[in-house]
């Protein structure tokens, strides 16, 4: 493919689906190259990523959710996957260590079925009528790769966004409408990504903050940091993804960076489809953020950072 060109023709071809989730079609996306990220930049190995622990977390909102905490061999930041649907299941949760116990496996949420109190054993759940089988290597035998592809958000950690109220960003907004979406669709996946600030980290976007109060966009606000105007890296979601057996995926996003860089070098993972993130602001109901900053930040993702998205023509 010619990279001179300019590809957002390629995205616009990729099925989209809208937010209110309907059946995705297969797409053939050999060859997508956004005019920002080439996959030739990508890194040729990913990140070795190992879940450390699973728990299921009943919400505030009806569906439960099972919240995977991940270590990897690059950083020592607490990554997450945050999976709607018992049937996806991480392989390297579900291996079985040397010397460790069935309360031990229990302990760590390596189990099958569900936990009540008394149970005892984590590879056979007698209630459900369900067992675990495994490989010599002790690989969990039971299919993990799913057929169907999977409604996906890579998000990336917002404190300000999604903690403190922010109304600079929709980080928040994006955040609690994939969950919304996943739990209306009772499947999917967040991978939350430990890394602030478009990876610039808290301290180093409040500064930005300062700047962007000064006159500066969020490209220049970073710039004038000496940061990329997006120093992210996705490669941990597709080592996650693929841990997950999420190998064709639905992709909850508006970046076409991220579609690129989720897929990785060789396309491990493949995003088969896209849903758009549109600000809720911008529906029809008029609920979401209101602010000039939130504004300027989405204004600068499509003028400067390429994102797929448009203002309703009745409101610009
Ligand atoms: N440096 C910087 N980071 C910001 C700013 N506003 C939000 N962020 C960070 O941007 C990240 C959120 O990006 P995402 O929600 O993944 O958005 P995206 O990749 O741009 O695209 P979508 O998938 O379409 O949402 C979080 O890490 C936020 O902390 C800002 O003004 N400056």
């Amino acid at each position: 493919m010619n990279c001179n060109m300019d590809t957002s023709d390629v995205f616009d071809q990729m099925p989209l689906i809208s937010p209110t989730i309907s059946p995705s079609k297969a797409l053939s996306a050999d060859g997508l190259e956004s005019h920002h990220l080439s996959r030739t930049q990508l890194p040729e190995t990913l990140p070795v990523v190992q879940c450390v622990a699973r728990a299921r977390i009943p919400t505030t909102q009806g569906p439960e959710i099972f919240l995977h905490l991940y270590s990897n061999n690059v950083d020592n930041k607490e990554h997450l996957a945050i999976v709607f649907g018992e049937d996806i299941r991480s392989k390297s949760l579900f291996k079985k260590r040397p010397g460790e116990s069935q309360q031990d496996r229990m302990t760590r949420g390596a189990y099958v079925g569900k936990l009540y109190p008394g149970r005892k054993l984590a590879d056979r759940d007698d209630n459900l009528g369900l067992e675990l089988r495994f490989d010599d290597q002790g690989n969990v035998l039971t299919e993990t790769n799913l057929n169907e592809p999977t409604l996906v958000r890579i998000h990336s950690e917002c404190y300000t966004g999604e903690t403190a109220w922010s109304a600079r960003c929709d980080c928040g907004e994006q955040f609690d409408e994939a969950g919304r979406l996943m739990g209306e669709n009772g499947h999917g996946c967040i991978v939350y990504l430990r890394q602030e600030g478009r990876g610039i980290g808290l301290g180093e976007k409040l500064k930005a903050y300062n700047l962007q109060d000064l006159g500066a966009d969020t490209v220049q606000a970073n710039l004038m940091l000496r940061h990329p105007a997006d120093k992210r890296s996705f490669s941990l979601a597709t080592a996650i993804l693929l841990d997950l057996g999420l190998l064709e995926i639905t992709l909850l996003t508006n970046n076409p960076d991220k579609i690129i860089a989720v897929e990785g070098k060789n396309r491990m993972v493949k995003v088969v489809s896209r849903v758009p993130m549109i600000p809720l602001a911008w529906q029809q109901n008029g609920a979401g953020i209101k602010s000039k900053e939130v504004e300027g930040y989405l204004r600068t993702k499509v003028e400067k950072m390429g994102h797929l998205l448009s203002r309703p023509s009745s409101d610009k």
